[in-house]
């Protein structure tokens, strides 16, 4: 009962976001020497939503997020973030449209000679001239909005776990206030407990700050918890994108294997408990 209300109630807001996309990616192609990796893809990510980006090892996801956020030139394609052609902006428009967003990349990527505090201040140093105890303040600020204690922020990295890690590239990612968040793997090889935290404060976050989220995981628990629509990309491009029931329900030998395996069996029962 209370499953099919979550299930309609994330149908419903799919629904009202339909044709608000933050992400358009039409016709991308990348392809390196003679691997083509992306071929005639599309893709859309609706305001407010949390996209999950699933596919085999090797089908593209850090390609395509790196082709979204500009750190790699697609061969051929469009993709528009916010409306607007990231191949038409000037330099200054890509440095304006890179304070939209905020990305987590594999395991924190922290700078190791800079404390959590400082490594926060990074992006807030690129854009702004504030003062030292402004920024002080704001770092700690982020750093709490991710569920780190205070102590955390003049630690080094080398000094934090892996969760905090994770959560420390998060406040980064969080320092200008995005309204547009790339995580790659944020809970790979976190244990599940903490792989859960950090879900649900995705989550959290996701709600109380009206973020959009582009999530690759390999994640089921992250899939089944956490994300309103999934996109699957084999066979060169995204052969699907919907909710986790519509992909339970789609025939594809991939995803076939992926969402009834022995894995996602294990993550939908443990959804069931939980709700
Ligand atoms: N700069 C590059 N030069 C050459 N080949 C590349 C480059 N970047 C990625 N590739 C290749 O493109 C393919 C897709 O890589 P990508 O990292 O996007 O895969 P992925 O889906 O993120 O994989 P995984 O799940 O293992 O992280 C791989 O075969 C990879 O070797």
């Amino acid at each position: 009962m209370v499953q099919d209300m979550i299930i309609k109630d994330r149908a419903e807001k799919a629904q009202d976001h339909a044709d608000d996309c933050v992400i358009k990616v039409r016709g991308l192609h990348n392809q390196f020497g003679s691997l083509v990796v992306h071929h005639d893809l599309d893709l859309d990510v609706r305001r407010g939503e949390i996209l999950g980006v699933v596919g085999g090892s090797g089908t593209g996801k850090s390609v395509l997020l790196q082709s979204i956020i500009g750190l790699h030139k697609p061969n051929a394609g469009k993709i528009e973030v916010a409306e607007r052609d990231q191949a038409l902006l000037s330099d200054e428009d890509k440095k304006a449209a890179r304070r939209e967003w905020g990305v987590l990349f594999q395991e924190g990527a922290l700078f190791s000679s800079l404390t959590v505090a400082q490594n926060v201040q990074v992006p807030l140093r690129e854009y702004f001239d504030l003062s030292p105890r402004l920024m002080n303040e704001i770092a700690a600020y982020k750093i709490a909005m991710v569920g780190l204690p205070a102590h955390a922020g003049p630690k080094y990295p080398s000094e934090l776990s892996g969760g905090m890690k994770r959560r420390a590239g998060l406040a980064r990612a969080l320092a200008l206030d995005p309204d547009l968040v790339f995580l790659d793997e944020p809970t790979a090889g976190l244990d599940p407990i903490g792989a859960a935290a950090f879900d649900q404060m995705i989550l959290e976050l996701r709600d109380t700050l009206g973020l959009t989220v582009f999530l690759i995981t390999h994640d089921m628990d992250t899939l089944f918890t956490s994300c309103d629509r999934i996109a699957v990309l084999a066979e060169r491009k995204v052969i699907i994108t919907g909710t986790i029931e519509e992909l339970l329900a789609f025939d594809h030998p991939w995803v076939r294997e992926y969402f009834h395996g022995p894995r996602s069996r294990a993550a939908q029962k443990a959804r069931h408990r939980a709700e």
